[in-house]
């Protein structure tokens, strides 16, 4: 919070993006451009990436914290590319709207005439320095990239004082990724589509979980490609289309952690696991010490694991590195709300005066 005033002082603006994990992945073919319709349920969890995009001569992105050496300082960055692609959208929407004419009496000459209006735009679109204090891990099935690419729409859209329809919101994050959407939303919800397409879920109550981080990362096409393959090698030719599960909307309807736990499903696991057979002691030992349930979160490799309340999460997390099975642990609270600006320029909508 200080690291966002100080931003704010200085002219940005610092948007907190949460983490996510999948409670249910269903996967369904592969499509003619190469994705996979999903049905999922995506859930918020309170570990978080801090955004601040301020003013700048030039395109620019740095990072800080645990992970940043594994994520790029350049234009590959999600979250610049995601800056990027607003500005150009607010400069085509800008040149396709022209200023409207409006009629003013002028006194001297009597008759009406036509003159540009004020311009509404917002000034000052233009290059952005990000910084991404990064907390949440890097490829390892949290949606880091597009939490980063979701806040950097949210700050530069407040930097800029846009006031952006959600629509077009919408429309950008679906191009930069198939998780950028539910990042701006947060809190549980499904995805449908190729994940891009979020409609809010019935449920109620609060989750702990535990999260055992791998030291390196599983790359998402990799992951779905060897779903594929497993699927080719044991003649699985018609994938249903994937539809949410009874079963894990009435765990959501009811609030119930024992049910939810039991309803927990990933068809992304088993092609994680064949990658990385190694998690699969992880997975074990964490069911072992008592978790309602555990799930390999997205194309992982983190494994996610439900808890019935924070003792259970400090017990489990105790255990699990105590065991040595795994050595980045963390616990997170669920669900947690979208993208959210911190803080933003003092003269600023959503600043202080
Ligand atoms: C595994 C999940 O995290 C579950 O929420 C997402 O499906 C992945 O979302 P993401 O990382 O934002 O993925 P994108 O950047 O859109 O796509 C990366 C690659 O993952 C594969 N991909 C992704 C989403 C999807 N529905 N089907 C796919 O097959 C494709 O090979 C694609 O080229
Ligand atoms: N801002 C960013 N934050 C994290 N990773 C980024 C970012 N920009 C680009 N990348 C790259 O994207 C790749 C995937 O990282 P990310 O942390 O998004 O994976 P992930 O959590 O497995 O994604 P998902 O769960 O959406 O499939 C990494 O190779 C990383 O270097």
């Amino acid at each position: 919070m200080v690291a966002a005033m100080t931003a704010a002082a200085r002219g940005g603006v610092t948007v907190r993006v949460p983490a996510k994990i999948n409670l249910e992945l269903i996967v369904g073919p592969r499509r003619a451009d190469g994705y996979h319709d999903l049905s999922t349920v995506f859930h918020a969890v309170g570990l978080y990436d801090d955004i601040t995009v301020t003013p700048a001569s030039q395109w620019a992105v740095t990072l800080s914290g645990p992970y940043r050496h594994l994520v790029p300082e350049t234009g590959d960055n999600l979250a610049l590319k995601a800056a990027r692609l607003l500005a150009q959208r607010a400069a085509a929407e800008a040149a396709a709207d022209p200023e409207p004419a409006e009629e003013v009496e002028e006194p001297s000459r009597g008759p009406l005439r036509q003159v540009p209006s004020k311009p509404e735009e917002p000034q000052g679109i233009g290059p952005v320095h990000v910084h991404i204090a990064k907390e949440i891990p890097v490829a390892a099935g949290m949606a880091g990239g597009s939490a980063d690419a979701a806040a950097t729409l949210v700050a530069c859209d407040a930097l800029w004082q846009l006031n952006t329809d959600r629509e077009v919101l919408d429309e950008l994050a679906a191009e930069l990724g198939s998780d950028v959407n539910f990042a701006l939303t947060g809190g549980t919800a499904i995805g449908s589509g190729r994940g891009e397409r979020v409609a809010p879920v019935l449920s109620r109550g609060r989750y702990h979980w535990v999260l055992a981080v791998a030291k390196e990362g599983l790359s998402t096409p990799a992951v779905f490609a060897e779903c594929d393959r497993l699927r080719d090698d044991r003649g699985e030719h018609d994938i249903p289309d994937p539809q949410p599960s009874p079963d894990m909307m009435a765990a959501l309807r009811g609030g119930d952690s024992h049910a939810l736990g039991a309803a927990l499903r990933n068809d992304l696991q088993e092609a994680a696991l064949s990658l990385r057979p190694d998690l699969q002691e992880v997975l074990d030992a964490g069911l072992e010490y008592g978790a309602l349930g555990g799930i390999v979160s997205g194309s992982g490799p983190t494994l996610a694991f439900l808890v019935d309340g924070p003792e259970g999460a400090l017990d489990l997390a105790v255990a699990l590195t105590a065991s040595g099975v795994a050595s980045d642990v963390k616990r997170a609270v669920g669900p947690a709300h979208g993208a959210h600006v911190l803080n933003a320029p003092a003269g600023t909508p959503l600043g202080r005066k």
